[in-house]
């Protein structure tokens, strides 16, 4: 398992070694130890999975606090492009994003640290999204950003997107309040 680390301070991505062989592959998705020893920490209680088709943006999403939620974020079948905005008031670099492309060969995850919005783009037909959370889903404290806000320069990668109607209507990052 190795580890690559960002200009932006906490995030990580993982590649985990992909074994191969006539049967098929396997990787270890999670390590406690290898993890937290990259800097990947949290008390991990929920793990959610959604399905999306290519031209599907979820996002920017981030729960508040006493609920705010850290992730590891993962696709186990097709390919997505995640996005994650640094939205801590006193980072350096507050309003900027990291882009990662995830997909089920390499099976690369990104760790999102609290006081980050979240979000990501199905680049093909039923794509599989799996991530782990550091806290329940609390939907009181749902926060967001407007996933296609100029001033977050966000190159998506899809035409005509698919958004929900919750989503099409969240701040700007001028408009946003942020909680951490
Ligand atoms: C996130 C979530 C949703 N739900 C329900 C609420 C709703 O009826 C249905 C779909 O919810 P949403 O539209 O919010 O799903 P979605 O847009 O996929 O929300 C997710 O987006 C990505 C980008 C994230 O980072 C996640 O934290 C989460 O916010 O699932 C739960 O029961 N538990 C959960 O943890």
């Amino acid at each position: 398992m190795e580890f690559k680390y960002f200009d932006i301070q906490g995030v990580v991505e993982v590649l985990p070694r992909v074994f191969g062989d006539a049967r098929g592959a396997f990787f270890e998705s999670f390590s406690a130890q290898k993890m937290t020893e990259a800097g990947i920490v949290g008390d991990w209680v929920q793990d959610n999975q959604s399905r999306s088709d290519r031209g599907v943006v979820r996002g920017l999403h981030f729960q508040k606090p006493p609920f705010a939620q850290a992730k590891l974020v993962r696709v186990a079948q097709g390919r997505a492009l995640d996005v994650i905005v640094d939205i801590r008031k006193d980072s350096p670099t507050y309003g900027q994003h990291v882009m990662v492309e995830l997909d089920a060969q390499r099976y690369n995850m990104l760790y999102v640290p609290v006081g980050f919005a979240h979000g990501f783009t199905a680049l093909e037909d039923n794509t599989l999204f799996l991530y782990k959370c550091t806290n329940y889903y609390a939907p009181q404290s749902e926060g967001g950003l407007l996933w296609n806000d100029p001033a977050l320069g966000i190159k998506w990668g899809v035409e005509n997107a698919t958004v929900s109607a919750k989503d099409q209507v969240l701040p700007t990052l001028a408009q946003l309040e942020s909680p951490f």
